[in-house]
């Protein structure tokens, strides 16, 4: 198994990442991205770790991390769950693109490679072979599946320019030559691999933007727009201990006529595919199940800060409080047991691969913009200007002229100032510094804008089965007949 280590080796190659006008150099060294980069190497770590049992026996005999896993039944699931819960928790549910995110995009296209075969037979050994690639190799794959925000009423063909959303080039006889740009990528500036496609609906006249490949993310002309660091320029971990830990960056990614080996390519020039890569196989399913065992260690994490304030507070006595921690609890408890119950009543597909089962996985997603806002609304009524009278940081609760007064005024009635501002300070970072800005921007848009998401829900619940049941309802009285005698 992958060692932290190993991972941060990994990364000294020659990647290309901008931020704040200049090259970074070694991307193990930049303050943008050192805190990350610990962080992901802690994950490798705790896989790596046998008494964690994060690792499975692999349908070819090797050993793998359970990320990788392709499940084949309930219990398959569960494994994956606790794997994953266990990386979340590391996190606080606060890295939303760990490795464990793509690599279950990437499971499900090998649990169901017939999907690929239907562009030619290669296309299938090629995803399968890339699959257990990243998978013997413990790889950390990132991904940019969105065409870049110019003109949303347009087709990808019909913008003013060829080239601006990621585009086949050229083709040669040994791979393919991309050329324009792709959003978000969420950790590429410190993942292994790139995984590029589409996931909005392509048009007819999209065929050259109808692609799927991979690409390291050292290829010569990968660009990445790193859009600035929240982990940067802070005092300390104390004072921002989320955005100094768990900035995952996000980058605007530019093909700079970058060339992709046929072995490399998954899905060429061929609309149907692309959308059927997602939903025809358990991807989609299986990586918002990821997404909510994370959303879930989330939300009891910030229940957790929430609990903790009141107490410090003293307002936890307060009918009306607990009223608001009883809505926090519920909130989070109905998101949990969705999560469950998608597991519990998962499906089983014809190849034999299990996935969660999507009227209860796409009930939270399609919930999941208001869940986040209304937590958030209650952590900030909550807090109050508590997370404002906190010292500018650290120092001045340790410096000689300063101290004395932060510990006679700043602190709680049964808890020291230290205590206090420390949690105050990471309440801060979950409700208003950058970080958490832009933690609000994440669960509101990772999965698709808002009227995207509710499409799914829309689409997954299965009406047939609420509408039966009016059905029967309505069958079961009729129309009085006359009782008179015209
Ligand atoms: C923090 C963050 C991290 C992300 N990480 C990743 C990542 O790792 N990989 C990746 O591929 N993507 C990532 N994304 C991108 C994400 O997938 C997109 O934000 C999402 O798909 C929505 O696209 P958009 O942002 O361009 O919004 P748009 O599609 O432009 O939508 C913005 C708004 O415009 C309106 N609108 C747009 N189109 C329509 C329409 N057809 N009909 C009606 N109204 C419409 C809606 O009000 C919508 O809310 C990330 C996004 C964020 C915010």
């Amino acid at each position: 198994m992958r060692t932290g280590q190993q991972y941060m080796d990994s990364l000294k190659d020659n990647r290309c990442i901008y931020i704040d006008g200049e090259r970074v150099q070694d991307v193990t060294k930049h303050p943008a991205f050192t805190g990350i980069i610990q962080t992901v190497a802690k994950l490798y770590d705790i896989s790596a770790d046998e008494t964690n049992k994060m690792t499975y026996t692999t349908e070819d005999g090797t050993i793998a991390n359970k990320i990788y896993m392709i499940p084949r039944s309930r219990e398959d699931l569960k494994e994956r769950r606790e794997a994953i819960r266990k990386w979340s928790e590391a996190t606080c549910g606060f890295v939303g693109r760990s490795p464990d995110h793509v690599a279950a995009f990437l499971a499900s296209f090998a649990g169901a490679a017939h999907v690929f075969e239907r562009g030619g037979e290669r296309f299938k050994d090629n995803i399968i072979h890339f699959y257990k690639q990243v998978r013997d190799n413990d790889l950390y794959v990132s991904y940019v599946i969105i065409p870049p925000q110019v003109d949303r009423s347009k087709a990808a063909h019909e913008l003013d320019e060829k080239y601006v959303a990621m585009a086949v080039y050229e083709e040669r006889e040994d791979g393919i030559i991309i050329r324009g740009s792709q959003m978000l990528g969420t950790g590429s500036a410190v993942s292994d691999y790139l995984f590029c496609s589409v996931i909005s609906p392509l048009r007819p006249g999209d065929e050259d933007y109808a692609i799927s490949f991979a690409v390291p993310m050292d290829a010569p002309g990968l660009k990445l727009y790193a859009r600035p660091s929240y982990a940067q320029n802070k005092p300390s971990t104390f004072d921002y201990p989320l955005s100094t830990q768990f900035d995952e960056s996000d980058s605007f990614v530019v093909f700079d006529d970058v060339f992709i080996p046929w072995e490399q390519v998954f899905i060429y020039k061929n609309i149907d595919i692309v959308r059927a890569q997602f939903h025809e196989t358990p991807a989609h399913a299986l990586g918002n199940n990821q997404a909510q065992i994370r959303f879930t260690t989330k939300l009891k994490f910030m229940i957790g800060v929430a609990r903790k304030i009141a107490e410090i507070n003293g307002t936890d006595k307060f009918p009306q409080v607990q009223e608001k921690l009883g809505e926090l609890a519920s909130i989070a408890s109905c998101v949990e047991g969705m999560m469950l119950a998608s597991e519990y009543e998962c499906l089983h597909d014809e190849n034999g691969v299990v996935r969660p089962n999507p009227r209860y996985l796409y009930g939270i997603v399609g919930m999941q913009d208001t869940i986040y806002s209304s937590v958030i609304k209650v952590l900030r009524e909550l807090a109050g200007g508590g997370v404002l009278q906190g010292p500018s940081s650290y120092k001045e609760l340790i410096h000689p002229d300063t101290a004395a007064d932060i510990q006679k005024y700043i602190r709680g009635g049964n808890a020291d100032s230290t205590q206090k501002i420390q949690l105050f300070k990471l309440a801060w970072d979950i409700i208003g510094s950058e970080f958490g800005g832009r933690h609000q921007q994440y669960e509101m848009f990772y999965n698709g804008a808002p009227f995207v998401v509710k499409g799914y829900a829309y689409r997954n619940y299965g009406y047939q089965e609420a509408v039966g049941l009016v059905d029967r309802f309505l069958h079961s009285y009729e129309l009085p007949q006359p009782t008179y005698t015209p």
